[in-house]
């Protein structure tokens, strides 16, 4: 007996135990084999001219028996000689598919729908069978070979005989397992029906080029004998036909309305190798100067490489039923990255090279639709099923806002209404539509806040202040949000309801309206205001009166601290958001278009602490109507300018901590404080 190698020993036993969970996949992984080497053999006479294969012959069958626990699936494929059965079965993740398809690659393109890559599929048959035998005869060859092995220790090959080319697998089923300490046992009895195996195949293996066939029973009414009286009762008989079970008329060619949703569902799955459900099904025909089938998914849940390096995006492009391209690129722009799926187009020809395909305008054409389609179909779902939508936002949402980013806010207009942000005063996920649509009249932007935990913004005074007026302040915790929210620079509300500046005006629109006229409406360009930065313009005329005369009566107050500070802040000033006894004493804003938000996250990133960085402009502003406030005007009447400068010191660095930023020197700090115990 040849032995396994010691690894493969170790990998044979992982696999049997550990990489699939689900046992029954077993029979999709052997009928995918033979749909290989069918496959294989197809594509070879297709090159070959000498070689007489009868295409409407080329099927797969699987049959049982069930005295003996056996399940055969047998093809008329390529077949091995004995070789390639030692190379092939005797080694784990030798995949000889693989090398098959690299090996045409280099002269064919990729024009082979090969399934095999791993080269670990075929011992998947040892979750259920404790004995296999593959009964092998490579085409052109006289002579066949048996493998066959234990899935333990080794494997055996010796001369055998088969009528024709091609490969039975033959497996012994397991004797079954009975259940113990409360855990069901393993009935391995239960693949032995016809119902079961026409269920599995189905299942799995539907889309499979090739028929796969199996011997069915079915009852027909026995002929009437011809003496029969007048009494006669029909008989039946069981006869035995060869059925194909497979559909084979791959799923993305049927119609919408002809395919049940779990049958996508099923095909989603096994085709991108997802374990949930997709989210969306996106099935569309596109006829015209340029025909094609597409179907697409929205994945319930991200793939775990979504955000990293190797996350591979595109859809699957096919061409008359062969697969040019797994992953075609050009298919999906960056932000729909996450969608899967197939285009099936037999106007993009099968001889074209890849980077030909890359720059085809007919493509480009392609691709342009999907992401309508898309854009369309994620609308219906935020307006229609909001729960699915919040989920799929969480999952995917990041990805639409580097997409406003990474296009200097292009993709703006589509994508803006894609985003959700956590609204302060609704309490829940909102679009930059419902925050429009929500927004007290004479409200000119929408207003937000940055940082990296909800609970810590709302409870921050810019935010409460802005809050206090009546404004909703959406809290945005995602780094890449203020980003997004710079590139787009405004948020255009399309189709408001119109606002009349002037009474006349109004007047004479509600008097066309009640004489029949639509409503007018109007877009409404709205700037999108970190409340932490700038001026948010948002004090009355006599809080800004108030305000001024305050910085007037107090600039030598003013001065002094800003030198107590020196160039840690640009200026110390009144507040116009911290207008209440109530609010905070203090808070930093800034100016200019760097926010202390998007300073933490730029000193996160890969440049880091790098001297280079931008630095924001910052501002300490004081609430006015505030004690400490009081005390520091008293402080600048008595002249003690010792204790402006301690003030100075502890409110800026209290301002930060509520930013969520250490001061620079927390011993200092700490001393400041215990000073004024
Ligand atoms: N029915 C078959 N006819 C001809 N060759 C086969 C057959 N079954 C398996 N092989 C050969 O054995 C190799 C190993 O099969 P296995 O199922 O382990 O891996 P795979 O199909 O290549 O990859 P994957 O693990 O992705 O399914 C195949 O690549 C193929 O060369």
């Amino acid at each position: 007996m040849r032995k396994f190698k010691t690894e493969s020993k170790k990998l044979l036993d992982l696999m049997i135990n550990s990489i699939y969970t689900n046992k029954e996949i077993f029979l999709r992984e052997l009928i995918s084999n033979a749909s290989d080497a069918v496959d294989k053999l197809n594509f070879k006479s297709l090159t070959d001219d000498s070689m007489q294969v009868d295409q409407d012959d080329l099927s797969i069958r699987v049959s049982f028996d069930r005295d003996a626990r056996t399940i055969t699936v047998s093809d008329n494929g390529i077949g091995m000689t004995a070789d390639e059965l030692e190379k092939n079965l005797g080694t784990i993740a030798h995949s000889g598919s693989q090398e098959f398809k690299t090996e045409n690659a280099e002269s064919q393109g990729d024009a082979v729908d090969i399934i095999g890559q791993f080269g670990v599929g075929f011992y998947s048959a040892f979750m259920v069978a404790k004995r296999v035998q593959v009964v092998s005869r490579a085409y052109g060859e006289d002579a066949a070979n048996v493998w066959e092995s234990d899935g333990l220790e080794g494997y055996t090959i010796e001369p055998g005989e088969r009528a024709g080319h091609g490969t039975d697998v033959i497996l012994t089923l397991r004797d079954n397992e009975p259940g113990k300490d409360g855990e069901p046992g393993e009935n391995y009895d239960r693949y032995l029906s016809e119902w079961a195996l026409k269920d599995l195949i189905t299942r799995y293996s539907n889309y499979v080029r090739y028929p796969i066939q199996m011997m069915v029973t079915r009852s027909r009414q026995k002929p009437k004998p011809e003496d029969a009286g007048d009494d006669y009762q029909p008989e039946y008989e069981d006869y035995q036909e060869l059925e194909t079970i497979n559909s084979m008329t791959p799923i993305w060619k049927k119609r919408a309305s002809d395919v049940e949703q779990k049958d996508y569902n099923e095909f989603y799955k096994s085709t991108f190798h997802d374990f949930e459900d997709p989210a969306r099904t996106i099935s569309f025909h596109a006829e015209g100067a340029l025909e094609y089938d597409a179907l697409l998914f929205v994945p319930g849940r991200a793939p775990f490489d979504l955000y990293s390096k190797d996350y591979e995006k595109g859809l699957a492009l096919y061409s008359s039923n062969v697969m040019i391209m797994e992953k075609c690129a050009d298919l999906l722009p960056d932000y729909y990255n996450f969608v899967r799926g197939v285009v099936d187009s037999e106007d993009v020809s099968l001889n074209i090279s890849r980077e030909t395909l890359q720059h085809d305008r007919q493509l480009h054409a392609i691709a342009r639709r999907i992401e309508k389609k898309i854009t369309d179909d994620l609308c219906d779902m935020r307006d229609n099923d909001r729960e699915a939508y919040e989920k799929f936002f969480e999952n995917f949402g990041r990805g639409l806002k580097f997409g406003i980013y990474n296009t200097y806010g292009g993709k703006a207009d589509e994508l803006g209404d894609l985003l959700l942000f956590w609204s302060a005063k609704e309490q829940k996920m909102v679009t930059l539509r419902e925050y429009a649509e929500a927004m007290p009249e004479g409200q000119k932007a929408v207003y937000y806040a940055a940082g990296d935990d909800r609970e810590r913004l709302s409870k921050m005074p810019v935010v409460t202040g802005v809050l206090a007026r009546g404004y909703d302040v959406l809290l945005c915790t995602q780094d890449v949000d203020e980003f997004t929210f710079q590139a787009m620079r405004e948020y255009v509300a399309r189709d408001m309801p119109k606002i009349y500046e002037d009474d006349a005006a109004r007047e004479a629109a509600e008097k066309a309206q009640a004489d029949g006229a639509e409503p007018e409406t109007e877009d409404r360009h709205l700037e999108l205001k970190n409340v932490a930065t700038g001026d948010l313009d948002l004090a009355s005329e006599d809080e800004k009166k108030e305000a001024e005369e305050a910085t007037k009566e107090h600039s030598d107050l003013f001065d002094a601290m800003k030198e107590a500070l020196g160039d840690k802040v640009e200026k110390v000033a009144v507040s116009s958001r911290l207008v209440g006894e109530g609010e905070a004493p203090a808070c930093i804003t800034t100016e200019g278009p760097l926010s202390l938000e998007m300073e933490k996250v730029l000193k996160r990133g890969p440049e880091g602490e790098a001297e280079g960085l931008p630095k924001t402009e910052r501002v300490l502003e004081l609430n006015a109507k505030h004690p400490v406030f009081t005390k520091l005007a008293a402080a600048q009447d008595a002249g003690d300018s010792e204790k402006i400068a301690l003030y100075a010191g502890l409110l800026y660095d209290q301002a930060l901590l509520v930013e969520g930023i250490l001061p620079e020197d927390p011993v200092a700090f700490s001393q400041r404080v215990c000073e004024l115990m």
